[in-house]
């Protein structure tokens, strides 16, 4: 995270005492991401991360902490909210919703093998088979919606190229969100954004998902197809490492088999979770907002995998 509200010590001690978590020892602010501002806190308790959120509104906030705790309770390995004294997991902090949630072990695996890669399939359709009975809901906020709304803020910064793949794309994405095979998609609580730096693992063993902050209701397989494109990729070009994918998806779909609607859409889909970063990260680039630490994200890095997506035939869902 970058941070964009500065939290001292003399903040954080006052501020923690309606939690069940001694007293505060010291508070460090963590400098990538791009969306939050997050902190390491050290308290007589032990490590916790603290979350300021910046763009997201209190109304909204229940719908992550609520599920991250639903599927903490159903063994799906995520960081589990910490109430304050009157139960509340969301509580003000300089006038902005903020949260603590445990510390992961771990550190993130930036170059994985198909080992990490089943790893993670197999947790993804854990989560979503955990996230069936999960009551609340909320739409993916950087779904189709939000596309259409950017898609014009972004337009006169592009070149005539890159202008007319968006346009062209956001076509190609409107018609297939409007078919048939896609209606009958399964769906329910989906992450959104689980990439590489939104998992932890000690050594080969996964620890954790985290920064469930982009989690919405939306298909399954949007969320593998957002997976997979950080996940199985080779990174200078973005194309597809077939080793990676098949690991990933047998893992998945061994837990939670897919459908004959799902492999017919698969090629669609990872176009369309291309679109969606190649979209925010423009968005993020071209208008940024102001912050202490930052990180910007390369927009270019998603223009190649959309092209490349489009270029190429999907490997398939399953045998
Ligand atoms: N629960 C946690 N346990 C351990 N480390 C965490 C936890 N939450 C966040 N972190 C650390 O903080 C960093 C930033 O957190 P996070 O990814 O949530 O920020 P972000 O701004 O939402 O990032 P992104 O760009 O992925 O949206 C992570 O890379 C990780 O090192
Ligand atoms: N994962 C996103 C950042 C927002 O979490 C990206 O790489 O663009």
């Amino acid at each position: 995270m970058a941070v964009f509200t500065a939290v001292s010590l003399d903040d954080l001690t006052h501020w923690i005492e309606q939690f069940p978590l001694g007293k505060a020892i010291a508070i460090k602010g963590i400098a990538s991401g791009i969306e939050n501002s997050n902190f390491f806190i050290t308290t007589e308790r032990g490590e916790f991360v603290l979350t300021i959120f910046e763009n997201l509104t209190f109304e909204q906030l229940p719908f992550y902490l609520q599920l991250m705790r639903h599927l903490a309770e159903r063994g799906v390995l995520v960081p589990a909210p910490v109430a304050n004294a009157q139960g509340e997991l969301v509580v003000p902090l300089h006038g902005k919703p903020a949260a603590i949630v445990s510390k992961l072990d771990g550190t993130s695996q930036m170059q994985p093998q198909p080992l990490h890669c089943a790893a993670v399939g197999a947790m993804v359709a854990q989560m979503h088979l955990a996230a069936r009975d999960f009551p609340l809901s909320q739409p993916n906020l950087r779904g189709l919606d939000w596309w259409t709304e950017t898609t014009p803020k972004v337009l006169p910064f592009l070149s005539s190229d890159n202008a007319a793949l968006l346009r062209a794309e956001m076509a190609f994405q409107h018609a297939f969100a409007t078919g048939e095979a896609y209606a009958r998609l399964a769906r329910g609580p989906v992450h959104a954004d689980l990439f590489r730096n939104n998992v932890m693992f000690d050594g080969d063993r996964l620890t954790g998902f985290f920064d469930f902050y982009f989690a919405g209701c939306d298909t399954w397989l949007f969320d593998l197809a957002v997976t997979v494109n950080d996940w199985c990729i080779v990174p200078e070009t973005g194309v597809l490492d077939a080793a990676r994918v098949r690991a990933m998806l047998d893992a998945y779909h061994a837990v939670r088999p897919f459908t004959a609607d799902e492999a017919a859409s698969w090629h669609a889909m990872l176009r369309a979770a291309a679109l969606r970063f190649w979209l925010s990260r423009l968005y993020d680039f071209y208008l940024p907002r102001e912050a202490e630490m930052l990180t910007p994200h390369d927009p270019s890095h998603f223009e190649r995998i959309l092209r490349e997506r489009i270029a190429t035939p999907a490997p398939g869902l399953f045998a």
